[in-house]
């Protein structure tokens, strides 16, 4: 950078130089090899500004990588209510376009404006020497130039907020529609959906058209006083040369020197606006970033056996605080036992599995593992022996080894292992089946498997886990009869030697299971065995019973 300025500095007095020496030598020589002279020195000061702008570029792009990491890294830290208010297409956003404001501002910004700022001192200081009195000139509109450059910044940085919120929004609007592509299609929805994605962007538009204006009104400010300023000193040094007091060379010069430091006041100006609005863009990224995250204390050994219980838990979801998911919950669990959760939709079944995974800690009373507060107990010890099926197990779009390996975070997993875990789960052979084997690609979200099949996958996931507390989400749609008895089977291989809560949808299921605990409305309305429930004919249990039977009939009656 410092070759660069100091040739940039060095041209207008050569320049002077030349003139000023047209009309006392004739020699065509010396031009000849002043002007490659020059051209030397051109040449040298264009390698030394490749040299800065690979420099400044490679440097930006690994700053920008490292904020992208850290966020990223921050943000799969953040707790489950995070995730309730943040949705996926905005965290996307934030990740890609928000961090790329940076990477910008990183490089050409601050290589420009650092080099501005160099130029700038130097130029004055060249205009100092020329003239002192025509650069008095001057002192009246630099600094006119960089006060409207700072006003205009702390709009910018507000601005800049909002509009990378809109870009957010858009993001979230086009994430919703791509992953729930199937619906929109079936549901015709398409007009609606570019509807949506048309107002978010409108807004945003609004946002950055409102900007511009700001910016243009910025740039054409500054432009008019660059040239005031420039009209003023040529009139000016008229003067001092029709005065004998400076020669046109010198003027030639001093008019180089000074658009050189009115145009470098003016890329300061605009990299205080670039920087304030970077800063306004980037301020939800640093505020993530800094997010205290609580110290979790490695995952050790828990050396759980299985023992669980809820002490009049009560919770509320964080987003709506005045409408309770659970109310005074109580009931315990021997090791190795199985509960089936059983309750209308919204009775909060699924709640109980999220707090016993600890995604949300209950507002009031307990929850024990082997008599343990989990309170106090580190999370990541509690999950090493949890393991959860749901009800849509959720795949990644890798091959059939790293969906079944995932289950074990710590170390590395062998093929065996997950050969031995997939023939227990009764996956083994349709996996061999496949021309890939456990490499076959799934596709998204398992795509490109029936649905038997992502199950018992998600089932030899948990086997290699060898939980001592399992959540299965019973499946609510039916497999094919065959599908359906291979997936049975594998979840009772699962099942065994472990205490297991299923939210449960099957008859067969609910009264297999050793207790029963009949929510309704967030609250126990009931707990016992099958048998127990059932001779309470005013129960809840009793009632949902008679209702599951009925569906279930009435397909045969039909
Ligand atoms: N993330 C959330 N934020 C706010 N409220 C929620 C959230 N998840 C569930 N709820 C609410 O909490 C209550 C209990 O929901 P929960 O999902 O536990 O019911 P469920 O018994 O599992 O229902 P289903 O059988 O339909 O899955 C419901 O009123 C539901 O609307």
């Amino acid at each position: 950078m410092a070759v660069t300025v100091l040739i940039q500095l060095a041209y207008p007095k050569a320049l002077s130089y030349f003139i000023d020496n047209i009309n006392v030598r004739k020699d065509m020589a010396w031009f000849s090899s002043l002007a490659l002279t020059m051209l030397a020195v051109l040449a040298l000061q264009a390698v030394a500004a490749t040299a800065r702008y690979y420099i400044f570029e490679s440097t930006g792009y690994m700053i920008v990588t490292r904020i992208r990491r850290q966020l990223y890294a921050a943000l799969i830290e953040q707790p489950i209510r995070f995730y309730d208010k943040h949705h996926v297409g905005e965290l996307n956003n934030r990740l890609t376009a928000d961090v790329e404001i940076l990477h910008d501002t990183l490089t050409m910004g601050m290589a420009v404006s650092l080099r501005c700022l160099c130029v700038f001192i130097g130029g004055v200081v060249m205009l100092l020497t020329i003239s002192p009195v025509l650069s008095l000139m001057l002192v009246i509109f630099l600094p006119a130039t960089l006060f409207i450059g700072k006003m205009t910044g702390k709009v910018y940085r507000k601005r800049a907020s909002l509009m990378q919120d809109g870009q957010a929004e858009c993001g979230k609007v086009a994430q919703e529609h791509f992953s729930n592509i199937r619906l929109v299609h079936a549901f015709s929805q398409q007009r609606t959906a570019r509807a949506r994605y048309a107002g978010a962007t409108e807004h945003a538009l609004s946002l950055s058209v409102s900007s511009s204006a700001l910016f243009a009104l910025f740039r054409g400010g500054s432009s008019f006083l660059v040239y005031l300023a420039l009209l003023g000193t040529l009139w000016f040094g008229a003067r001092l040369i029709g005065q004998g007091q400076m020669t046109v060379g010198d003027l030639t010069a001093f008019i180089l020197y000074a658009s050189m430091v009115t145009e470098a006041a003016g890329a300061i100006g605009e990299f205080w606006n670039a920087w304030m609005r970077t800063i306004g863009a980037t301020e939800w990224i640093f505020k993530v970033i800094n997010t205290e995250r609580a110290q979790e204390a490695p995952a050790g050994e828990a050396g759980l056996q299985g023992r669980l219980a809820f002490e009049d838990v009560a919770f509320a979801y964080p987003e709506r605080p005045d409408a309770p998911a659970l109310n005074k919950i109580d009931f315990s669990i021997a090791a190795g036992d199985t509960i089936a959760l059983v309750g209308a939709s919204g009775a909060g079944k699924s709640t109980i599995a999220s707090l016993i995974l600890g995604f949300y800690r209950p507002d009031s009373g307990r929850i024990l593992f082997d008599g343990v507060d989990a309170a106090a107990m580190p999370l990541a010890a509690i999950r090493s022996k949890l393991a959860i099926v749901e009800q849509e197990p959720s795949l990644f779009s890798g091959s059939i080894f790293e969906n079944i390996a995932f289950a074990v975070a710590e170390r590395e997993v062998t093929l065996d292992e997950v050969k031995a875990a997939a023939a227990l789960a009764y996956a083994h052979d349709f996996i061999s089946a496949f021309p890939d084997g456990y490499d076959t690609v799934v596709g998204e979200r398992g795509a490109q498997l029936s649905g038997g099949q992502k199950q018992r996958i998600a089932i030899a996931r948990a086997l290699l886990r060898d939980p001592r507390i399992l959540i299965l989400d019973e499946a609510t749609s039916a497999l094919d009869s065959a599908s359906e008895l291979q997936v049975q089977r594998a979840l009772d291989t699962l099942m065994q030697g472990r205490t297991t809560i299923i939210i449960a949808h099957r008859f067969s299921t609910i009264v297999k299971a050793d207790r029963i605990l009949v929510l309704e409305q967030g609250r126990l309305a009931q707990h016992g065995t099958h048998a127990q429930l059932v001779a309470q004919q005013e129960g809840l249990y009793f009632h949902l019973m008679r209702h599951q039977l009925a569906r279930a009939a009435a397909p045969a009656a039909a």
